[in-house]
């Protein structure tokens, strides 16, 4: 076996590091399972932080007073890193001023340099609860900005993997694992080649995670959640969920590409390539056994249940009642790859074609502006995007039964449509 095969790489998400007694159970964690042995752990930013992060790039943004939300920002973490007994106030004091120039900067920021701006503010999350986890369990704090290397698709970076897997493996050389402290890294942050700092797309930890185990060539990945493990639906959502105690790749990319937000979808594809399983565990009973994805055979799994709030349907009609045509598709395709709205479902007619959207205001702006001409352009908000893989008739019924269907879709193993939300508006 290959020596690095020994490494394993651990991700603790915002809700595992969302309070200091969090921290402390990662820290049991870490110590039971993870040690010895040469370990690298991802760590999100604590609790909502980026979700308070991206409120305080838009108030600083729209000039207006952001002050007390910035100093709840900071009494939060500084009281986290008090309560661990960590002497951290000049570190933060460092991190909250480099941050307080960023948003001072966000003013002045045109609409065009936004989301470069977003990046930069939005990564001091990762930063802070870095710094605070690292000290905790007296770790090797390691910077991942000069070593995950995107593209500069700002909000979205596309990763380099040459560049990223030859200067991961020059800053952490198996030896140094083996014999030194585990190092703790940033999730959902990258660089460019300039220097700037990047991010993966919300969500995207668990991503970071199965960069450094594909390029580190680690055993295992496991990421740590508050749910038993992979289930066939959200609990927060759906009554009655079941877990998989395994699941193939395929299955998960599957699943995540749908919309379960319990993994980010891109996960799971460099693990794949290199067999390296990922271990779903439940933080909060660590040693219950949890999800193994792998590379495995099974039968017909219990149906998964999907729900994607926060949909938009957006259907084209081309001016003079033509046919849609492949011509007319490109265009369409194309500004919508320009504008970058994913397509989550879509569906033509003779003389219009739909497409299923997350609501994402500005980017549909753009659409409209770009496409208004050549089309009549309607939309609906405020839609719910369903998807039942491997459906059969009970579930089937479950999941429509009242419910009036704008658009769905079936193949042999799955069935989706769109239905109305507690908020729908039409445009
Ligand atoms: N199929 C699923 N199985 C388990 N959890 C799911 C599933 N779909 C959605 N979830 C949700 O994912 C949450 C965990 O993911 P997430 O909140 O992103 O964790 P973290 O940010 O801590 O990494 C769970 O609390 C659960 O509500
Ligand atoms: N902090 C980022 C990245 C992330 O992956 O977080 P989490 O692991 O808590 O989902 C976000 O909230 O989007």
């Amino acid at each position: 076996m290959h020596e690095s095969a020994q490494l394993k790489v651990y991700k603790f998400g915002g809700a595992s590091v969302k309070d200091a007694a969090a921290i402390r159970n990662l820290g049991r964690i870490v110590a039971e399972h993870g040690r010895p042995g040469p370990l690298v752990i991802v760590v999100s930013a604590m609790g909502k932080t980026t979700n308070a992060l991206e409120a305080l790039l838009q108030l600083a943004h729209a000039g207006q007073p952001y002050a007390a939300e910035l100093a709840e920002l900071r009494d939060f973490h500084a009281n986290v890193a008090a309560e661990l007994d960590l002497p951290a106030d000049e570190l933060l004091d460092e991190l909250l001023a480099g941050l307080q120039t960023q948003l001072t900067a966000a003013a002045t920021v045109s609409e065009a340099d936004l989301d470069r701006h977003y990046d930069q503010v939005v990564s001091f999350g990762e930063l802070l609860a870095t710094h605070i986890v690292a000290a905790f369990l007296r770790a090797r704090w390691l910077d991942c900005r000069p070593l995950i290397r995107t593209d500069e698709t700002w909000r979205e970076g596309r990763l380099d993997w040459v560049a990223t897997e030859a200067a991961l493996r020059a800053a952490l050389p198996l030896e140094d694992l083996v014999q030194g402290p585990p190092v703790v890294t940033q999730g959902f942050v990258g660089g460019t080649a300039s220097g700037l700092t990047t991010t993966l797309g919300r969500e995207g930890s668990d991503f970071t995670a199965a960069i450094l185990a594909y390029c580190l060539e680690a055993e295992s990945v496991t990421i740590w959640k508050d749910v038993a493990g992979l289930l066939n639906a959200d609990p927060k959502i759906f009554a009655d969920t079941v877990r998989y105690p395994e699941i193939s790749y395929q299955e998960t990319i599957e699943m995540a590409y749908y919309g379960a937000s319990v993994i980010h979808p891109k996960t799971i594809k460099p693990l794949a390539v290199r067999g390296i399983p990922l271990l779903v565990k439940s933080f909060l009973d660590p040693t219950a056994e949890g999800t193994r994805i792998h590379d495995c055979r099974h039968g017909l799994l219990v149906p998964a249940f999907i729900r994607k709030t926060d949909q938009c349907l957006v259907s084209f009609e081309s001016k003079e009642l033509d046919f849609i045509s492949e011509e007319n598709l490109e265009v369409i395709f194309g500004v919508l790859a320009q504008v970058r709205l994913k397509i989550r479902l879509m569906q033509n007619s003779a003389i219009s074609f739909s497409v299923c959207t997350d609501f994402l205001p500005a980017r549909l702006e753009q659409l409209l502006a770009r496409l208004r001409d050549q089309f009549t352009i309607h939309y609906n908000t405020g839609l719910e995007l369903y998807t039942i893989k491997n459906y059969d008739a009970p579930s089937l019924q479950r999941l429509t039964a009242g419910r009036e269907l704008l658009l769905e879709q079936r193949t042999r193993q799955t069935f989706q449509f769109v239905c109305r939300g507690a908020g729908e508006m039409e445009g």
